[in-house]
């Protein structure tokens, strides 16, 4: 109820006049070729003249969406409709480049694509960012919105009203963009989008005749999306006349030619050649290109004020193109626009190279990656077992396993990764530690620095309040499973007859490994979640160490609450049983706390002889088997003399728990 009444609240005044912004005179749009199979070579002389597209012909926005509910494809059928690509069935998810994306089928980057689109006589610029949807990669949206006047709003006319619909719908609103609210999937057999129109007035105040019903897959009413995008969405409010403010929004690192920044112009103009400033180091640099990305870079002559593009100025070093910092003319310093809030650390996990000769070029891969993805947060850590390595900030379980994909894909990096924890604070009380410290209250991201009950007048753990949207026939389930995960219900509300929104307060370490897959799986694939900062609460901690014959798995170290150690403890020690391979002596798997054991598994010897049946006849076999298994033993990780699966323990923390 109480979402629909803050909807209510400002819905009504914030949004534009339905066709203000077309209506404004356009400078020099009498006709203007419209993009169509007008093509530039990357690399050409001929360059965009991107003074064609005064502000008031420029629309910028973003598509967002609850994870799956189409907003790549409607993003393809856009880029399709305006000539920015051809249509054929290779183009599928064009904005998903990276490999991550396309092997996992979901979005983790934003990523910008100039459109060119005649309506009724006047050429507009139409600037999409497709956003993702996981809560993992909100940061991303959050950022895009920086750089929009509106948003697209999908939902899926079958799953309707999703919890990061809920979520991403307050992103938009907060921001005061105008919102698009689009259908999508009309084409299924199951769509009822007069059910989710319904939805969506109650929970958004959002008329449903204000919903257009599409299928971006078939392309049905997409070019009424596109039209309403015109009417709806106001042109940024700048001036070219104005001096040079552009917004890095954006930034990858390009072998040759250095930083390639994203940046959207509150104001001015930038052009080769032209001396500009970075607010943020105080540097200067020339400009040595700028374009426009359709979706693949496109050379413009200039970028104009309202646009958004990218800009190649010799920076040569990752820490030189901040996101968030603002560029201007050497001639003309501008007040710095305010950036971004940094994006706050859910979990943290320590990263160390398998080998430390690796240590220089994983510095440097992760230098180039955190410049692409700047809500990884990094500070350097060593451990005594590990070696010099990192402990690094991500904001979840999905998030840090991207992060660790796009290492091994992108800058073939492969690196130990320890159990993910969630960042704990202690108040100290012992006057040593303080004075140590300099301060009486600490905040934990290692469980290695976990200070004892001795030392500390209370624990206190991060929480989270969460949105669960479900089908209403789960709700029995879905109310025990939080209930063992330590939740408080905050609110439930119906939004139609049979689907309910729940809000929980979670403490943040019971939802960061499992939660959404044990949810998933109770209700069958159908409730989804949700989830934003809320502060800490005092909680009762303790130090949980897993030993191997006696000796402690650094990775496997976690900070835990006093009430679930026994139970977390036992099930560690039985998957680490099924996941270490059997080796020639027995192995102890334990649980302790301090010096107490609380679980314990053990794994029978067993000899593997891989040349077993090759009877000394066959050399070159014997050859190739032993080649494989030594090939085998670089994933390999000793602990004592255990030998362990690298990647074994990722493995044991993320398998489902709740059956
Ligand atoms: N039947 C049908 N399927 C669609 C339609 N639009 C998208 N899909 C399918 O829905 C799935 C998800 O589509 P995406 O475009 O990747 O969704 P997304 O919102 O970008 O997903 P994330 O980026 O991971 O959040 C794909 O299998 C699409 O083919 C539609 O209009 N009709």
């Amino acid at each position: 109820m109480a979402l629909a009444g803050r909807a209510a609240l400002r819905w009504g005044a914030r949004l534009p006049s339905p066709r203000g912004a077309a209506a404004a005179p356009l400078c020099r749009a009498a006709w203007l070729p419209a993009w169509g199979g007008r093509r530039y070579s990357s690399r050409g002389e001929e360059k965009l003249d991107m003074s064609m597209y005064p502000v008031e012909s420029i629309r910028n926005f973003s598509i967002i969406a609850h994870v799956d509910h189409g907003k790549s494809t409607l993003a393809d059928r856009l880029l399709e409709i305006t000539g920015t690509i051809s249509k054929t069935d290779r183009n599928k998810q064009v904005l998903d480049k990276l490999q991550v994306e396309r092997e996992r089928g979901i979005t983790v980057k934003a990523q910008s694509a100039s459109l060119f689109y005649n309506h009724e006589g006047i050429n507009y610029l139409l600037n999409l960012i497709d956003t993702p949807g996981h809560v993992d990669f909100s940061y991303e949206v959050s950022r895009s919105l920086s750089a929009c006047q509106g948003v697209i709003l999908v939902v899926d006319a079958n799953e309707g009203i999703q919890a990061q619909t809920v979520a991403n719908f307050y992103l938009a609103f907060e921001a005061q963009l105008s919102i698009i609210p689009v259908i999508n999937k009309i084409d299924l057999k199951n769509a009822d989008p007069e059910r989710v129109e319904k939805q969506i007035e109650k929970l958004f105040d959002i008329p449903t005749d204000e919903c257009i019903r599409i299928s971006a897959k078939q392309g049905t009413n997409v070019e009424k999306v596109l039209q309403k995008v015109i009417e709806k969405i106001p042109p940024p409010q700048c001036n070219t006349a104005d001096p040079l403010k552009a917004l890095v929004f954006d930034s990858t690192f390009d072998h040759y030619r250095g930083v390639v920044a994203n940046i959207a112009l509150f104001g001015g103009e930038i052009a080769k050649g032209h001396k500009i400033v970075s607010a943020h180091t105080k540097k200067r640099y020339e400009v040595h290109e700028v374009g426009i990305l359709t979706p693949d870079e496109q050379p413009t002559h200039k970028l104009y004020a309202g646009q958004v593009g990218y800009l190649i100025a010799g920076m040569k070093e990752v820490a030189e193109a901040q996101i968030g910092d603002t560029l201007f003319l050497y001639k003309q310093p501008v007040e710095p626009l305010p950036g971004f809030k940094s994006a706050k650390p859910m979990v943290f996990a320590g990263m160390y190279p398998i080998d430390q000769t690796e240590y220089n070029n994983l510095k440097s891969a992760l230098e180039r990656l955190t410049l692409n993805d700047s809500s990884v947060t990094v500070h350097r850590d060593s451990s005594l077992a590990l070696g010099a390595g990192w402990r690094l900030g991500f904001l979840g379980l999905l998030h840090m396993e991207v992060f660790n994909q796009r290492l091994e894909q992108e800058y073939n990096m492969s690196v130990i990764l320890t159990a993910p924890t969630v960042p704990y604070k202690a108040v100290l009380s012992s006057a040593k530690l303080i004075k140590e410290y300099g301060k009486d209250q600490i905040t934990i991201i290692n469980p290695a620095q976990f200070p004892d009950k001795l030392s500390v007048s209370e624990y206190l753990e991060p929480t989270v309040l969460g949105t669960i949207v479900t089908p209403h026939e789960y709700i029995g389930k879905i109310i025990t499973l939080c209930q063992d995960r330590r939740a408080v219900q905050k609110d439930m509300l119906y939004i139609d007859e049979n689907r309910v929104m729940l809000k929980y307060l979670f403490p943040l370490n019971e939802i960061v490994v499992d939660f959404y897959d044990a949810l998933k799986s109770l209700s069958s694939g159908y409730a989804s979640f949700d989830y934003e900062d809320a502060g800490y609460q005092s909680a009762d901690l303790i130090k949980m160490d897993i030993l191997l014959n006696g000796n402690p798995v650094e990775e496997l170290a976690t900070i835990i609450h006093n009430d679930k150690a026994r139970a977390a403890g036992k099930l560690l020690c039985e998957r680490l049983k099924e996941t270490i391979p059997r080796q020639l002596f027995e192995i102890a798997i334990q649980a302790a706390i301090g010096k107490k054991i609380i679980a314990r598994e053990t794994l029978k010897a067993y000899r593997k002889n891989v040349v077993a049946k090759c009877y000394g006849g066959d050399i070159t076999r014997r050859m190739k088997l032993l080649k494989r298994q030594a090939e085998g033993k670089r994933l390999m990780r000793k602990i004592g003399n255990v030998e362990v699966p690298r990647d074994a323990f990722i493995r044991v923390l993320k398998r489902e728990t709740d059956k």
